[in-house]
């Protein structure tokens, strides 16, 4: 067997938000679609994937390097020790070939994306849901197919009033969700902490909201935020600093002992591997967003998970950045905290299978083969376009 086709497109998840960073006016991903040779029900077996929110379209860096290694490899090097299906980690070796380590960036995006098309196509092959197959090669042997979601939103709207965003978090409770976020630094300290206070006399409990920060603060400003925020007892407060400034990180904990988190943008094992021992995380409280679409897909996100391991991290600390069904499956598969969940936004890349609903804070994944696109009509009618 072998891959006969990669595809990708770039395709606009644009809206009129900002976080505290960035807006996401010009918002665009990769969506791809390895083509196999092997036949089911008269049709080849396609993978898919995506990369999720933040990084944009990463076609170019595709078709110069990443696809081609692909294509070019002996197939029969690409596959499992009985040659049953792909392997994986070797077409990941493969894109990998003759690329210098650190500097991780658009290139863990590209490799990313293409790895989850790879995993899609793998379980397909296998007849099976990829939560089943990861359970299966890398977990308790049984997935669960349970998973905590929570709701990302409360972005920076042109002209939203604080009644608007409390309608908006209030509809993430009606439709089964227990956990909101909404964004802060976009604004200043005292207009967030009004924002903050009005979705709090909806919630009625710091516990259902999670804050972001998206990397603005200085160390001075997140420690003010920092201090301020302790009133509220919140779910957590998110990526206060730069991703990189560990040292700014492993002092803010002097300043909050609540739940903080971090990792979305963090790309590869080793840069994971520099936020454990430098960035004073603390594995009885925290969270870890990696998300494995943008750094290097989920060959690499084993590796950071064995990492974790070696550092006396537990899985149930990972809850995801990207809200897209590989890292359900992941959740699913391999027992994570969560997964995120923009409910409004992105779509139709983010969200679960149709049918599927939030009850008190959970979904329960469905039966579907590979990571269950399939399921998901409008994201399934975009891969079908892309693999026709
Ligand atoms: O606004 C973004 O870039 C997305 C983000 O941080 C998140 O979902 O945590
Ligand atoms: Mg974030």
């Amino acid at each position: 067997m072998k891959i006969v086709e990669i595809r990708e497109k770039t395709i606009p998840i644009s809206s009129p938000i900002r976080n505290a960073y960035i807006d996401f006016s010009k918002m665009t991903l990769s969506l791809v679609a390895v083509i196999t040779d092997v036949i089911r029900d008269g049709k080849p077996v396609v993978g898919y994937g995506f990369n999720s929110n933040g990084r944009y379209g990463q076609g170019k860096l595709m078709r110069e390097r990443f696809i081609p290694r692909i294509l070019e490899a002996d197939p029969a090097s690409l596959l499992n020790a009985d040659s049953t299906n792909l392997d994986p980690h070797k077409v990941w070796d493969c894109m990998f070939t003759n690329e210098k380590p650190g500097g991780h960036g658009e290139r863990s995006v590209a490799i990313g994306t293409i790895d989850m098309a790879i995993w899609d196509a793998v379980a397909k092959i296998d007849r099976k849901p990829l939560l089943q197959l990861l359970a299966e090669r890398y977990g308790s042997g049984t997935p669960d197919r349970k998973v905590f979601v929570y709701a990302a939103g409360g972005y920076y709207y042109p002209g939203q009033s604080h009644d608007a965003l409390k309608d908006e978090m209030r509809s993430y409770i009606d439709r089964g969700y227990t956990v909101v976020k909404k964004k802060i630094g976009g604004a200043s300290l005292d207009e967030d902490l009004r924002r903050i206070d009005s979705i709090l006399s909806v919630l009625g409990d710091g516990q259902k909201l999670a804050v972001d920060a998206n990397g603005r603060f200085d160390l001075d400003t997140a420690v003010k935020y920092a201090k301020a925020l302790s009133q509220y007892d919140l779910f957590w407060y998110e990526e206060a600093g730069d991703p990189l400034d560990f040292e700014l990180q492993a002092t803010l904990r002097n300043y909050y002992d609540k739940p903080m988190a971090t990792g979305e943008n963090l790309f590869s094992m080793q840069d994971a591997r520099n936020l454990i021992r430098y960035g004073g995380m603390r594995a009885d409280r925290d969270w870890l967003q990696f998300d494995c679409a943008l750094s290097y897909g989920l060959v690499e996100y084993l590796r950071t998970l064995d990492m974790l391991h070696q550092h006396g991290w537990s899985r149930t600390r990972c809850i995801p950045h990207g809200g897209h069904q590989m890292s359900l499956n992941i959740a699913a598969g391999l027992g994570l905290g969560g997964n995120e969940s923009y409910p409004d936004l992105f779509q139709p890349f983010g969200g679960f299978p149709d049918g599927v609903k939030v009850d008190n804070g959970y979904i329960t994944m469905p039966d579907l083969a590979g990571i269950g696109f399939e399921g998901k009509s409008n994201l399934y009618s975009e891969m079908q376009a892309l693999s026709a």
